[in-house]
């Protein structure tokens, strides 16, 4: 997470930090009772809104023990999931693998399938056959090919952890919760109470579908928390394989902010994954998807220039009030980022009340 980091500790953050530590200060001397402040986690599927909210609840707080089993469970049928689409990619382009092969590794899924619905544990042979799966050659081409058919971005670590996964008292711990993969529907709230602070935190579904459900949280939140994944700049939406991800992404945080809501919300845009991004960028070009990018194929360029797409298309009233940080949600470091967000949301509004 080397890039990730260092870019996290910007100059610009650091500035941030200092205006927050003056806030806190003041908050202090006021002695108010408990702020409240409402956040919205909008952005297109897949981008990691979820992600960020689990890490929000990390922060918050521990998980227990029923809840713990709830997320083992998901595990294992993330693997279900996965297995099936691995397994049917590489049917269906005729990557090497024998009829006995394919008939053994249907068995494999059945078996996952049942685990999920039975008790959660996965049995040491089904471990062993899941771990032979996952080396075949054949299912690592189609891994390498996961780009083509939406296999989500944590498939890989589940099937890399399975030996402390099958262990029979796992616990999935704060890594392993970030990386399960549930798409949202509908919109998830969750009140956490961070800083002595009551955050209201709606998690939105991204897809198309899905979206017309916001806007019955739309102008009532004090911050809005626009998640974008920057590596999708080369990827293809899930739901129509004709539009760019990116340009998706673009668009729709024009759309959000073009002047009729959020007018004293706090607009704060992650450009997330930037841990895929870094490893994408060297060897895949922007400018064959964005040919008006003209820089060097490097991370500081191109979050740079995707900073300046999202920037220039939205409403001018918005500009000021929109704060950007390139992140990593998978990363526990991306707490230090959601504490930054939590005190610039809070002098937003603090400003708005004349307070500050
Ligand atoms: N490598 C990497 N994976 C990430 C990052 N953020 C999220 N993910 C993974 O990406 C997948 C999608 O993340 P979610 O948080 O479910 O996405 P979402 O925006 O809530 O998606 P919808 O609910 O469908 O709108 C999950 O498997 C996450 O583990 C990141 O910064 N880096
Ligand atoms: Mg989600």
């Amino acid at each position: 997470m080397g890039m990730c980091e260092s870019l996290m500790v910007s100059d610009e953050l650091k500035d941030q930090i200092k205006v927050n530590r003056d806030i806190e200060k003041t908050l202090e001397k006021k002695k108010t009772t408990m702020l409240e402040q409402s956040v919205l986690l909008i952005g297109p599927g897949e981008s990691g809104k979820s992600t960020v909210m689990k890490q929000i609840r990390a922060m918050s707080g521990t998980y227990t023990k029923s809840e713990l089993q709830e997320r083992k469970i998901l595990i294992l049928r993330n693997l279900f999931e996965f297995s099936e689409m691995l397994l049917d990619y590489s049917r269906e382009h005729y990557f090497e693998i024998t009829e006995e092969e394919i008939k053994k590794y249907i068995v494999m899924c059945e078996e996952l399938k049942l685990s999920v619905i039975q008790d959660g544990q996965m049995k040491p042979e089904l471990a062993d056959t899941l771990k032979t799966f996952w080396n075949h050659k054949a299912i690592q081409e189609a891994y390498g090919n996961r780009n083509k058919f939406h296999l989500t971005d944590s498939a890989g670590y589940f099937f890399e952890n399975i030996d402390r996964i099958k262990m029979p008292g796992f616990e999935p711990n704060n890594q392993d919760i970030v990386h399960i993969r549930v798409p949202t529907s509908g919109v998830v709230t969750a009140d956490v109470i961070l800083k002595n602070i009551k955050l209201c935190v709606a998690d939105c579904g991204g897809q198309r579908s899905e979206r017309k459900k916001w806007y019955h949280y739309f102008d009532d939140s004090h911050a809005v928390l626009f998640v974008a994944a920057i590596s999708e700049f080369d990827q293809r939406l899930v739901e129509d394989p004709d539009v760019n991800r990116m340009k998706e992404a673009i668009t729709l945080f024009w759309s959000v902010f073009n002047g009729k809501f959020f007018q004293k919300s706090a607009v704060i845009l992650f450009l997330n994954k930037i841990d895929i991004f870094r490893e994408k960028v060297k060897t895949v070009q922007i400018k064959d998807f964005f040919p008006k990018f003209e820089g060097p194929n490097t991370v500081e360029e191109g979050s740079k220039f995707f900073r300046r797409q999202f920037r220039e298309g939205i409403h001018a009233s918005f500009r000021k009030r929109m704060y950007c940080h390139e992140t990593c949600a998978i990363s526990d470091q991306v707490q230090i980022i959601i504490n930054t967000v939590i005190d610039t949301v809070v002098q937003e509004n603090l400003k708005d009340t004349g307070m500050i």
